[in-house]
């Protein structure tokens, strides 16, 4: 079983980018989403980016933004991937001609597999639960929402902490886990500790 990959998202200071890259995180997102407390302005997120060595992901989280905001950070930012959290459609995500995940809201009554299938370009599909305001509410969804055999890259977020990512991975066997509100000690503001922990977590339920 390859280990599992880890997503620490909605960076806004430079030693939080440190402190996850060095903590052995696989990815860094960066939230372009005006109204959330994580949100990054271009300049802040150029010189956060440029922080982010070789072989660590960084990521550009969008909801429902318009085609000139995404080009906008495109031309400022050099994200590797990119993360549509809102009403996204397929060709809304595929226009930029750069990879991409796609966030589902899960709550009682959503259909993942029908969810996947109405988004066929995506590499994977992250899984995180319905919140007011998109997302990064720490807010834990029914993992048995999630089909068995669920055959694309699933990342598992949603309320994900250092003292439940070790049974949610035993439980999901995801791809990757995203976490957000679960290494804060104030909204956009991590904890090195609680980074830490989280990923020890996570190593802990990989064996
Ligand atoms: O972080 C935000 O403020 C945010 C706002 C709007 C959409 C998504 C947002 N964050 C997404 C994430 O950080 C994660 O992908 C995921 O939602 C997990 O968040 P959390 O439950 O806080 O760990």
């Amino acid at each position: 079983m390859s280990r599992t990959r880890i997503k620490i998202c909605g960076l806004t200071r430079p030693d939080d980018v440190r402190a996850a890259v060095d903590a052995g995180a696989d990815a860094i997102g960066l939230v372009f989403y005006p109204p959330s407390p994580r949100h990054v302005e271009l300049a802040q997120a150029a010189t956060l980016a440029a922080l982010i060595p070789p072989f660590v992901t960084t990521v550009g989280l969008f909801v429902n933004a318009d085609e000139a905001q995404v080009r906008r950070v495109l031309d400022a930012v050099p994200l590797q991937l990119l993360q549509f959290h809102g009403d996204e459609s397929e060709a809304e995500c595929a226009r930029f001609g750069r990879p991409w995940i796609k966030a589902a809201r899960m709550r009682p009554g959503v259909d993942l597999l029908e969810f996947a299938a109405c988004h066929p370009g995506a590499r994977g599909i992250l899984v995180d639960a319905f919140v007011d305001g998109y997302g990064g509410g720490g807010k834990v969804f029914d993992w048995s929402l999630i089909p068995d055999g669920f055959d694309r890259p699933l990342v598992l977020s949603g309320g994900l902490t250092p003292d439940n990512v070790s049974e949610a991975v035993r439980r999901v066997r995801p791809w990757a886990v995203d976490v957000s509100s679960g290494v804060e000690s104030a909204k956009g503001i991590k904890d090195a500790r609680l980074i830490t922990a989280f990923i020890a977590g996570v190593r802990n339920a990989d064996g």
